[in-house]
């Protein structure tokens, strides 16, 4: 199970039908950018965004950016062109909305099959019914088939909130189970994972504090809707200069010759194991990865 270094702290979402903004995101200092083809996107406006969309990933020019395509479900009227569109274009992800069952996700992966889109191009599954969050390990799981191409997951905490009516309070006490529970079986199958996004868009310090928040339950990053958030969002995934140090302390311990054989270590008055050392190891390779996209 090979979990990612890709650093995906800043996902942001774009209507596929604002032409403006699916150029800014070739600029934009987000990790990955979604070109949303679903709710973004009115129903009247489907068959321009889709045109778009595709255009510009034909296009590129986002340089580092990974580029998301979020297509309508396949139930929709829009799913079926979208997918056969997104297959065509190749972007690095395909995001299907509303997964709720491992077989939607067998459906997709095969029809990418057929249209012979290159295997470079990912599945990502939004997880945002209830069906999906009791049956988060199944979905995962489709990760053991390759064939499904799952790759990642997003949260959508907006569909959720309607679906299950539970109430947006600070610190998401309603939704946190919900949360951890595909946190957990994304884990169980290396796959990555984003948070969902935050509505308020005037409110810096709440999200700041979900920002943390969701750094700290463990998610790679987070969903973002205006590029506003970009910057804050960064600063709070990205690990610390302190985080950086304790880190190389850590390795340099168990890298001394006096360190092997052994399990365990004191550094600095603390119990560290090999398996701090391996988290240490991502920490620093994490960082390496932001300062080199920042320098370039
Ligand atoms: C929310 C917005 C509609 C606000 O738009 P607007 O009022 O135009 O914002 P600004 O005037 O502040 O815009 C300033 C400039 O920034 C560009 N811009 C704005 N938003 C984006 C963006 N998301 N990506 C790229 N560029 C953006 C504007 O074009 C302005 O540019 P300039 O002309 O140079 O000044 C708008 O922000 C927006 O549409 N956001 C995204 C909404 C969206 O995608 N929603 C769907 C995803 S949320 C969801 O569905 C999650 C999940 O499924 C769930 O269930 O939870
Ligand atoms: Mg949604």
């Amino acid at each position: 199970m090979a979990t990612s270094l890709r650093p995906r702290r800043s996902v942001l979402y774009m209507p596929g039908s604002n032409a403006r903004a699916l150029e800014k995101a070739r600029t934009l200092p987000a990790d990955c950018v979604i070109l949303d083809l679903e709710d973004a996107v009115a129903p009247d406006a489907k068959d321009i965004a889709r045109d778009q969309v595709t255009a510009a990933v034909k296009a590129g020019g986002f340089g580092l950016r990974e580029v998301f395509v979020r297509i309508n479900g396949l139930d929709t009227p829009w799913g079926a062109a979208d997918l056969a569109a997104a297959a065509t274009a190749a972007p690095d992800v395909i995001l299907v909305p509303k997964v709720s069952d491992p077989e939607d996700l067998r459906r997709i992966g095969a029809m990418l099959a057929d249209a012979g889109t290159p295997e470079t191009t990912r599945v990502w599954a939004m997880m945002e019914t209830p069906r999906a969050m009791l049956a988060a390990l199944e979905i995962a799981d489709a990760a053991h088939d390759p064939a499904t191409r799952l790759a990642g997951f997003v949260m959508g905490t907006n569909d959720l909130a309607k679906d299950t009516r539970a109430r947006w309070l600070p610190g998401r006490a309603p939704m946190l189970p919900w949360l951890m529970a595909c946190l957990a079986a994304a884990r169980a199958n290396g796959l990555d994972i984003a948070d969902g996004v935050y509505n308020a868009l005037s409110d810096d310090d709440g999200f700041k504090r979900e920002c943390n928040e969701a750094r700290d339950l463990g998610f790679d990053g987070k969903t973002l809707i205006h590029p506003n958030q970009i910057g804050p969002c960064n600063a709070a995934f990205s690990p610390t200069a302190e985080e950086v140090a304790w880190s190389r302390t850590v390795i340099a311990a168990f890298d001394a010759p006096e360190a092997q054989g052994k399990g365990a270590l004191q550094v600095e008055g603390k119990m560290v194991e090999r398996l701090h050392a391996e988290m240490a190891r991502r920490v620093v390779a994490i960082a390496a990865t932001i300062a080199a996209r920042e320098a370039a």
